[in-house]
């Protein structure tokens, strides 16, 4: 079981030289206008990212920390938790089998989330998700949280892998005891609400939480082939192949289209990012961590809600940063960070680079802008026509979402409709490449011959044939 890694690991090309060895800078350096708006949101971003990770703290927190975040407190404080739950289930959201005991109804009313009040036995443990499992049991399924089952760590607390006693095999997130303030009991409570209100198969099941003592637990999904980050830095095999990793995009932007729109009340998660994108073992993708999810307002007049900003490093949007007002925009800006990072392989932000390509989006846009899209393609992916053109694509679908104004920014539904065709006009490529190429000797000969020297960099291999399609 390979832990999370949180120190990145150096991209490496072929010949064994290390990403920070080539010299990035020589490729174009104007910018052109369009970009300075969004350079100044980033850096108003960037600035208030290094104040909080000078302060050490892992989140974002708003200048003003007054500001109204009407909705956390009425709702979702302990008492109300205690005061209501009572036997209903909704079958959209609980109870679809998974070969687990159900234990009991439950029901929301509005949009407070009620408790069951404490079970029988004489400890405080109670559970409020459709499967039944005691303290005990998640202790037996960690051998009592041992290091060994640990497989991440987060701002929420540590997650362990654990086989519960009929064999389900989940992922159990153990709440940092230090933590226990009013603000991160609601956002305990927060991250249980919404996942029981959701189901998708891009979405990380919910399976339950409990309360024992001082312990909070919640019990959700195993999903088993790592989170997007670590494939990306190559802790999980073969690097991602583009058409994987469109793959992977489309997966959450259709978990993101079913957030915004398809549930009773639409939802915006808040913290999209890499590490967690979640990957299962035929690299689908399935978007986890509702810590930071908030239900959009049901007043259907309104059209944003204003809250305390959270969000990571690199991702928030900078108009949300500016004005405190969270709309399901947001999470489109920062599916276009994602966007960027499945495109290069880098983090949002990366320290050790030179001052300008610090902002890994600053960086990819300037070379959108100079037509130069296939140089930040990750230096593992292979150059060949297809990937290119998708690189080109992707890329500049990305600067819709990251347009500075969130009105500018297309709906998650209309990003999915466009990755699709992205994903339909990379098939018709590969499919004439391979005809044209059958008279050939060699396929990198004949990408070569075809293509400008400039797709062609050092030592990456290129081969017209090896471009893997996912099914649709
Ligand atoms: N359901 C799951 N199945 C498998 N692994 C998981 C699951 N949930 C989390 N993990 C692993 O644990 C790591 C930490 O998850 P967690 O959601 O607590 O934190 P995070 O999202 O990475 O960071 P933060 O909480 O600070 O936003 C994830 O990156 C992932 O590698």
């Amino acid at each position: 079981m390979s832990m999370r890694s949180k120190t990145p690991t150096p991209l490496r090309f072929s010949n064994g030289k290390a990403d920070s060895e080539y010299n990035w800078s020589d490729v174009g350096t104007s910018e052109k206008a369009r970009n300075v708006s969004v350079l100044g949101a980033i850096r108003r971003a960037a600035k208030k990212v290094f104040a909080a990770l000078f302060l050490g703290q892992r989140k974002l927190k708003p200048a003003d920390e007054c500001r109204s975040d009407a909705g956390d407190s009425s709702t979702l404080d302990r008492e109300s938790t205690l005061s209501g739950w009572t036997g209903y289930s909704s079958p959209s959201t609980f109870g679809r089998s998974s070969g687990r005991k159900v234990s009991g109804q439950y029901r929301f009313s509005g949009s407070r989330f009620l408790s069951p009040g404490k079970d029988s036995s004489s400890s405080k443990s109670w559970h409020l998700g459709p499967v039944n499992f005691s303290f005990g049991e998640i202790q037996r399924a960690t051998a009592n949280f041992a290091s060994v089952h640990q497989i991440g760590e987060g701002g929420f607390g540590t997650v362990f892998k654990g086989k519960l006693d009929d064999g389900t095999i989940v992922a159990i997130k153990r709440a940092r005891k230090n933590n226990y303030g009013k603000s991160w009991l609601r956002e305990f409570k927060n991250e249980i609400y919404t996942l029981s209100k959701i189901e998708h198969m891009n979405l990380v099941k919910l399976y339950g939480f409990l309360e024992h003592g001082d312990e909070r637990v919640i019990v959700v999904e195993h999903v088993g082939n790592g989170n997007l980050r670590e494939h990306l830095d190559g802790l999980r095999g073969n690097r991602l192949e583009m058409a994987e990793r469109l793959g992977i995009a489309i997966d959450v932007a259709h978990a993101l289209t079913y957030l915004h729109t398809y549930t009773d009340t639409p939802i915006i998660h808040r913290d999209i990012k890499a590490s967690n994108i979640l990957i299962t073992d035929k690299l689908r993708a399935k978007v986890a961590d509702f810590g930071f999810a908030r239900l959009v307002s049901e007043d259907p007049g309104a059209t944003h809600i204003s809250t305390q900003v959270k969000g990571s490093a690199g991702y928030v949007d900078p108009d949300y940063l500016r004005t405190f007002q969270l709309t399901d925009k947001s999470d489109v800006y920062s599916f276009g960070v994602l966007l960027i990072e499945l495109l290069t392989g880098r983090r949002p932000i990366e320290l050790q680079r030179p001052r300008k390509d610090r902002l890994t989006v600053k960086w990819a846009l300037r070379r959108l802008n100079e037509d130069e899209a296939v140089l930040i393609m990750d230096p593992f992916l292979k150059r060949n026509r297809a990937a290119i053109e998708v690189a080109e694509k992707m890329l500049s679908l990305a600067s819709e979402c990251l347009a500075p104004t969130r009105a500018t920014r297309p709906a998650m539904k209309v990003i999915a409709e466009k990755l699709w065709a992205i994903r339909r006009e990379m098939k018709e490529t590969v499919v004439s490449s391979s005809a044209s190429n059958s008279s050939c000797s060699s396929a990198t000969h004949s990408f070569i011959g075809r293509e400008s020297d400039r797709y062609a960099l050092p030592r990456i291999e290129d081969n017209e044939n090896s471009i893997q399609l996912l099914s649709p």
